[in-house]
């Protein structure tokens, strides 16, 4: 499923625009575009784009911080946008360490809201990986907090998810958030 030019026609329609005026009469092909590459995991449930190797090791702890995202409040289908930062505490399993980067493109790219990403993130990191546990914290600033409505520029928002191991040991939990920036 696509959003087609008609619908973007009909949307600069709606807000009083004219979309056949000549700054406008591309925009509904560059929206499509953009569109499909925004929301291409749309309705997707299972992420399918990774790599496990087997491996002899006791790390407590494997975290990929700072990966920034971008996605869309599914309230307003406006950006919210920061980092993610994922952690595992691996059991004979660790994941290519760019499929991490790739399972937060592939959860962000969708309508969402922060908490149901956080979620999916979490999620999917625990069915691919055998972990012993699994962490997840996304800072972000909503568009739609920011622009609009409330107007509160700057304001940021974060959520975590915790499994396994980083539920039940609080040092461990507490030396994942000091990964977190
Ligand atoms: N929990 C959560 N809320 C979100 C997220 N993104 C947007 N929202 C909120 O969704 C809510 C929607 O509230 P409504 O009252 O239905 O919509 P609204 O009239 O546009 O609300 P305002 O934004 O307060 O103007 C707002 O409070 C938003 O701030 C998110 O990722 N998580
Ligand atoms: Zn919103």
């Amino acid at each position: 499923m696509q959003t087609s030019e008609e619908d973007v026609r009909r949307l600069l329609t709606a807000i009083g625009d004219d979309p056949f005026r000549p700054g406008l009469i591309e925009t509904p092909a560059r929206v499509v575009k953009a569109n499909a590459e925004i929301f291409a995991h749309t309705g997707e449930t299972t992420f399918t784009d990774y790599k496990l190797f087997e491996v002899a090791t006791d790390t407590d702890m494997v975290v990929v911080a700072d990966i920034p995202f971008y996605s869309m409040c599914e309230h307003h289908l406006l950006p919210f946008f920061g980092t993610v930062t994922v952690a595992y505490q691996p059991k004979q399993q660790v994941i290519g360490l760019s499929k991490i980067p790739r399972l937060v493109d592939w959860a962000a790219r969708r309508p969402s809201v922060q908490e149901g990403l956080t979620t999916l993130i979490a999620d999917e990191l625990s069915r691919i990986v055998s972990a012993e546990g699994v962490a997840v914290h996304i800072s972000a600033r909503h568009m739609c907090m920011e622009m609009r409505g409330i107007n509160r520029p700057g304001t940021t928002t974060t959520t975590q998810v915790t499994r396994g191991i980083f539920k039940t040991d609080a040092m461990l939990r507490q030396e994942f958030q000091q990964q977190v920036h």
